[in-house]
């Protein structure tokens, strides 16, 4: 292995010890301490995974986890109704949805009757616009986690070229957007499923990202010499975690690369705390 190891884990440690003071610093000033409430309904794998960490993350940083868990026969109507109760409780600064949903139930209308002052995932349509604008509310916590590992290894990204595979609302689109705001100032590309001569164009990536879904997709001919590889996949292989990057090889070229666990995952749970941070001084001081 020639390429940096970009330490997920490491990073998110430190950004957790930092926001744990702040944290401190907003509930000793204010008397409120941030709440997050997570509402999981069924039983999706990478979502237990995500919510037991999360659960170990908030704890340690100072900031109040609620987690609803639903039956995966909750209705439409039942989910918005418990969203609708949180979104006037004044004691709830932050609310995740986990996805997938199970299928009796329309994604988007649940996301959209979040609360955009509450809305952490970043996911209501106010806050992409917002985003989009260049102006974000909240930062999207996997992609802004990307954008802090690249910082690792590449202070300035100006005038890169950097391809994300993918276009998934929750990562490929917005990560998209961070990476051509002002400042950070890269050109993009996005593939996706319907994307020709693929590997052409990620030959040409000085930081490919990797966010499709599909255990070691990217394979080691797809990527040039000295790029930085960010993978973003979560994939259950025999029982083991295993990203969309094909390590070992795709390790011997890259100049830097994450690592599947131990890098992105991480990184978003500390941004959701952030957020969550974000979310209460929003409802604290706007009062
Ligand atoms: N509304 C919503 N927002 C999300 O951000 C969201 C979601 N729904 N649904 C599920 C996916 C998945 N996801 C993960 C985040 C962190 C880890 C994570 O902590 N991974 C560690 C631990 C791995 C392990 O312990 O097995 C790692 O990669 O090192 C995993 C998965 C967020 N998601």
């Amino acid at each position: 292995m020639s390429a940096t190891l970009l330490d997920g884990k490491g990073l998110a440690a430190r950004l957790r010890e930092e926001l744990r003071g702040e944290v401190e610093t907003f509930t000793s000033q204010t008397g409120v301490t941030p709440h997050l409430v997570v509402v999981l309904v069924g039983e999706d794998p990478a979502s237990q995974v995500y919510v037991r960490n999360k659960e170990k993350a908030c704890v340690a940083a100072g900031v109040k986890s609620t987690l609803y868990r639903l039956s995966s026969e909750t209705s439409q109507n039942e989910l918005l109704d418990l969203i609708a109760k949180l979104n006037t409780d004044q004691d709830v600064h932050g609310i995740l949805v986990q996805l997938p949903l199970p299928k009796q139930i329309e994604e988007q209308a649940v996301l959209d009757s979040v609360s955009p002052l509450k809305d952490v995932d970043a996911f209501h349509p106010e806050n992409v616009g917002l985003l989009v604008q260049g102006r974000p509310r909240f930062l999207p916590c996997t992609p802004a986690g990307c954008m802090q590992l690249i910082a690792e290894v590449c202070p300035n990204t100006s005038g890169m070229h950097a391809v994300v595979l993918g276009r998934s609302e929750i990562v490929g689109k917005p990560m998209g957007l961070l990476l051509i705001q002002r400042g950070a100032d890269a050109t993009v590309t996005t593939c996706h499923s319907r994307t020709r001569n693929l590997q052409e164009i990620t030959r040409q990536a000085d930081i490919l990202i990797a966010a499709i879904g599909k255990a070691n997709f990217v394979t080691a001919e797809m990527v040039k010499p000295g790029a930085i590889v960010i993978d973003v996949g979560i994939n259950r292989v025999d029982g083991k975690l295993v990203g969309d990057v094909d390590f070992t090889p795709v390790s011997q070229i890259a100049s830097a690369i994450t690592p599947v666990p131990g890098g992105v995952g991480p990184m978003t749970i500390a941004n959701l705390l952030k957020n969550a941070l974000t979310a209460a001084r929003l409802q604290t001081f706007s009062k």
